[in-house]
């Protein structure tokens, strides 16, 4: 079975180094001439699928903006995984769970369980329970091939306050978050399964992210301020792992499908010129 490190290895290599996330705002569905209801949301997400699915690595689907719709919502999120998967691009589903170990082991049968209707090749964590709660999600995705992509300096001002409080050993959070991950990663080749997620908009910060050995989800882009020249700055010499992850830079480009794969195009020539180590 290959590993969801070497599968995004190969998928960033095939396609190039871009996540792009589908995040139906309600202001997005209103600009692109849609309802606010199930029904825009589908057609919504179809439109990108078609547009973009056949073209970019990573897709991501931010899961709160379909539970928003209650099941019918989730719904659409299972055909819009299902349609994504057919596209060829990997699958990494933005739902930030984290709890007690027990319950996280129902997190991870709901997404990272071949048999599950919400199944995904990868899905994002939070920490703040201990990376070890985390470990049934790190345990079934390194038996099925998945990933998991854990928080640890995200994009937001206000997440500096908890992840770079300094604890006792002298470590920040974050970097007990990255240390931790890392530890997973040890040995993987080309890529560890286990990701972080460190925003695009944080500058240097000093964390040290030489030995994750693992991919970094780097949101913040566009929308949020930070360009893809802040890449260099963020991640420094770990830029080989870095993949940016774009949602309403591209979604505002809809819906004609043209402009969303140039959008796509465009966002994607940045990164691969900030992302060029020499
Ligand atoms: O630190 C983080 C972690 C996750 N996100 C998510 O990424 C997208 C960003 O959307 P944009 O439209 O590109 O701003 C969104 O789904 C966030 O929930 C993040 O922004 N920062």
């Amino acid at each position: 079975m290959e590993t969801f490190g070497a599968r995004l290895h190969r998928a960033v290599a095939e396609r190039g180094p871009l996540c792009v996330g589908i995040d139906p705002h309600p202001g997005l569905l209103a600009q692109w001439g849609l309802s606010d209801d199930v029904e825009g949301l589908d057609r919504f997400c179809r439109i990108v699928v078609e547009a973009i699915g056949d073209r970019v690595a990573v897709v991501k689907p931010q899961s709160a903006f379909f539970e928003r719709f209650g099941s019918r919502g989730v719904g659409i999120l299972e055909s819009t995984i299902r349609q994504l998967r057919n596209s060829g691009s990997l699958v990494l589903l933005d739902v930030k769970r984290g709890d007690i170990g027990s319950t996280v082991s129902a997190y991870a049968s709901a997404y990272l369980d071949p048999s599950s209707p919400l199944y995904v090749d990868a899905v994002t964590a939070s920490p703040y329970l201990g990376v070890g709660s985390l470990a049934p999600m790190f345990e079934l995705a390194a038996a099925h091939g998945g990933g998991v992509f854990v928080l640890a300096l995200t994009s937001n001002p206000e997440g500096a306050a908890v992840q770079r409080a300094v604890g006792a050993d002298g470590r920040t959070v974050a970097q007990t978050v990255i240390d931790e991950v890392s530890q997973l990663n040890r040995g993987a080749d080309p890529l560890g399964s286990f990701g972080l997620v460190v925003g695009a908009t944080i500058g240097d910060t000093g964390h040290d992210l030489a030995g994750v050995n693992g991919p970094l989800l780097a949101p913040g882009l566009g929308a949020q301020g930070a360009t893809a020249a802040d890449l260099r700055t963020v991640f420094g010499s770990s830029l080989p792992s870095v993949l940016p992850s774009y949602s309403r830079e591209v979604l505002g480009a809809g819906p004609d499908q043209e402009a969303l794969r140039a959008a796509t195009d465009r966002v994607l020539a940045e990164c691969r010129a900030a992302l060029a180590t020499s």
